[in-house]
C-alpha cells in the first residue's frame, strides 16, 4: 500500500501543477479524480503511510506563485453539483422542508469560464481577483482593466464586491486556437483553461489580445443595493454598469426549472459562450443570507449540470 500510494502521489501532485498552475490539465477530471480517491482510499486504510507533501493534505486550488495574492473579506464559494432532475427535486425538498416561507427560484445559465470578483470604492474600479481557494485568490487588477465589459465607474459611488464569470467566447477560442495552431502552439483544451491562462497572466498585453467578456451574477454583501431579489439584483448590476446574463428566468416550482432546463439544454450549441449547466438559486435575497454556506457552497443554490 505505502509503495503504491508513493507512486501515485508524483503522478497527482504533476497533474495538478498543470491544472491549477499552468491552466493546462493534461487528464481529464475524471481519470484525476479515480486516481486521488485511489490515494485517499489507501491513505484512510493505512493512516501511517501518509506523508505532508501528500496532495490529499493540500486545500483544493494552489494560487500561481508570481501574481500577488489577495484574501477575499467574504469567502468565494463554488456550487453544489447535481446530475438528474430527481437530484434537483431532492435539493429542492430539502430547501423547502428547512424554510417556512414560500419563494421563488431564479434559473441561470452556469457560464463555463472562471469566477472572478470586482472591488469597488466610491464606484471605482480599484482590484479584481480570482477565487484561488475560496479565501486566498490571486491579484488580476490589471489584467481585469483591459476587459472592454467590465466598467471602471459605476453609475452609483457604492462600495461593493462584485461575483462573476469570466469566460472566452466560443469564436473568439477558436480564433485563438487557430493562432496558436499556426505558430506551433498547443491548443487550449477548451474556452475555460484559454480563460484562465488568458486572465492568469503576468504579461497584461497578453490578456488584452484575448477578447475576454464577463457575466456578473453576485455579489458579496447585499447591503448596498436596492432589490431584494436575486433576479432584482442582476437587473441592478446591469443598471450599475455590468454586463449580465439576459437568459435568467424566474421559476416558482420544479416543473418551470424543468422546463428551463430543457430550454438550454437544447439551446446548448448555439449559444456563443460555453455553459456546462443551470443555477438555481433562491431568489429571496433575505432567505439567501439566512440560509448562508457550508465551508464551500451556498445552501441556497445548486448547479444542475448537463450530461458531458
Ligand atoms: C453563487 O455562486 C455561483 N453562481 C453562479 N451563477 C451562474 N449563473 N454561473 C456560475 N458559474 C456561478 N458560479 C457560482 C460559484
Amino acid at each position: 500500500a505505502a509503495t503504491e500510494a508513493a507512486s501515485l502521489r508524483p503522478q497527482l501532485l504533476q497533474w495538478g501543477k498543470q491544472y491549477y498552475d499552468a491552466d493546462a490539465p493534461q487528464v481529464e477530471d475524471a481519470t484525476y479524480d479515480r486516481v486521488y480517491a485511489r490515494l485517499v482510499a489507501l491513505e484512510t486504510a493505512f493512516p501511517a503511510i501518509v506523508t505532508p507533501d501528500s496532495p490529499t493534505q493540500r486545500v483544493g486550488g494552489t494560487t500561481r506563485g508570481d501574481l500577488p495574492k489577495v484574501t477575499h473579506e467574504i469567502p468565494m464559494l463554488s456550487l453544489g453539483d447535481v446530475f438528474s432532475i430527481d437530484e434537483l427535486k431532492e435539493f429542492d425538498e430539502r430547501l423547502r422542508s428547512n424554510v417556512d416561507e414560500a419563494f421563488d427560484y431564479n434559473c441561470e445559465l452556469k457560464i463555463d469560464g472562471l469566477a472572478i470578483s470586482l472591488r469597488y470604492e466610491n464606484g471605482e474600479f480599484v482590484q479584481g481577483s480570482t477565487r484561488g481557494n475560496g479565501q486566498i485568490g490571486e491579484d488580476i487588477t490589471a489584467n481585469l482593466k483591459t476587459i472592454d465589459s467590465i466598467p471602471q465607474t459605476l453609475s452609483r459611488p457604492l462600495t461593493i464586491d462584485v461575483r462573476g464569470e469570466c469566460y472566452m467566447p466560443k469564436a473568439a477560442f477558436l480564433a485563438l486556437n487557430e493562432r496558436r495552431e499556426a505558430a506551433g502552439q498547443a491548443p487550449f483544451a477548451n474556452p475555460r483553461n484559454a480563460a484562465a491562462g488568458s486572465l492568469r497572466q503576468l504579461n497584461t498585453q497578453v490578456t488584452a489580445d484575448r477578447q475576454l467578456a464577463t457575466f456578473m451574477y453576485n455579489i458579496a454583501d447585499y447591503e448596498p443595493l436596492n432589490t431584494r431579489t436575486q433576479s432584482g439584483l442582476l437587473d441592478e448590476l446591469a443598471e450599475l454598469g455590468f454586463t449580465t446574463n439576459p437568459t435568467y428566468q424566474v421559476a416558482h416550482n420544479m416543473t418551470d426549472v424543468a422546463a428551463y432546463i430543457d430550454q438550454y439544454q437544447g439551446k446548448r450549441a448555439d449559444l456563443p459562450y460555453g455553459i456546462d449547466g443551470i443555477v438555481i438559486k433562491a431568489n429571496p435575497l433575505p432567505l439567501q443570507r439566512s440560509l448562508g454556506a457550508t465551508v464551500k457552497v451556498p445552501r441556497w443554490a445548486i448547479a444542475y449540470k448537463f450530461p458531458p
